[in-house]
């Protein structure tokens, strides 16, 4: 059933309840310090392999919308940084403010921006499935962009003009052959942590990697993503799917480390 959200009844405060990790020693997302992360010259480029990328579809989940990757394979894989292999790309999804409010769910020095996309990938050498991995310290591995509004982003109208077909929760469509190599910023330049999913269930199995470098994309770009519904065609009360971020976490001790 509907167990969680972003509203006042089922929102991020509320998730302990049905979750307890949610006060967990490692959750997601933080407050970024850029002066306090350290800088490890052990931490080499991470390495992005998309060429023969597959996207399936396009997915409204009722939480983000969702572009889901065939991943029988290790076509499209991260690798380097701070993996010890290749993580296989599973999906790609975001999280988003309202009208002229901030949304992504890592900050920096309290900074927001406008959205965050999340490209999570898992580990295929060590775990059999998804499922599995997502529950293993070492499972997922997730690569953080943040979105900040300005220019038009020429690539991302392939998405935001398919969001159309997925407006209310439960609904999905055919959407093939994207290659999400064209939403990366120019620099790879990272930071990097242990983490957890931002959204129930809360597994602390994610290797967090955050571009520092933001993308461009337009206001009327983001607005397409607000017309989406948190809820199905068949409930009366439509719910614009938007502010769908989870704000920043204790860190307990954690460091967090700089690609440079
Ligand atoms: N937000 S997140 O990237 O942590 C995330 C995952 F990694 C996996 C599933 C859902 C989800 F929301
Ligand atoms: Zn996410």
């Amino acid at each position: 059933g509907h167990d969680w959200g972003y509203g006042v009844e089922d929102g991020p405060s509320l998730w302990h309840q049905n979750y307890p990790i949610a006060k967990g020693s490692r959750q997601s997302p933080i407050d970024i310090l850029p002066q306090t992360a350290s800088h490890d010259p052990s931490l080499g480029p991470i390495a992005l392999k998309y060429d023969q990328c597959t996207s399936i579809n396009i997915a409204n989940n009722g939480h983000s919308v969702v572009v889901e990757f065939e991943d029988s394979d290790d076509r499209s894989v991260i690798q380097g940084g701070p993996l010890d292999n290749p993580y296989r790309l599973k999906q790609f999804h975001f999280h988003w403010g309202g009208k002229g409010c901030r949304g992504s769910e890592h900050t920096v020095e309290g900074h927001s921006y406008a959205s965050e996309l999340h490209l999570v990938h898992w580990n295929a050498v060590k775990y059999e499935t998804f499922g599995e991995a997502a529950t293993a310290p070492d499972g997922l591995a997730v690569l953080g962009i943040f979105l900040e509004t300005g220019d038009d982003h020429r690539w991302l109208h392939t998405i935001t003009d398919a969001l159309y077909m997925v407006k209310f929760k439960g609904s999905v469509t055919n959407f093939k052959s994207f290659n999400p190599k064209c939403l990366l910023p120019s620099s790879l330049h990272y930071w990097t942590y242990l983490g957890s999913l931002t959204t129930p269930p809360l597994h602390e199995s994610v290797t967090w990697i955050v571009l520092k470098e933001p993308i461009a994309v337009s206001e009327k770009q983001m607005s397409k993503f607000r017309m989406l519904l948190f809820t199905g065609e068949e409930e009366d009360q439509r719910m614009r799917m938007e502010n769908n971020f989870r704000p920043p976490q204790p860190l307990k001790g954690r460091k967090v480390r700089s690609s440079n």
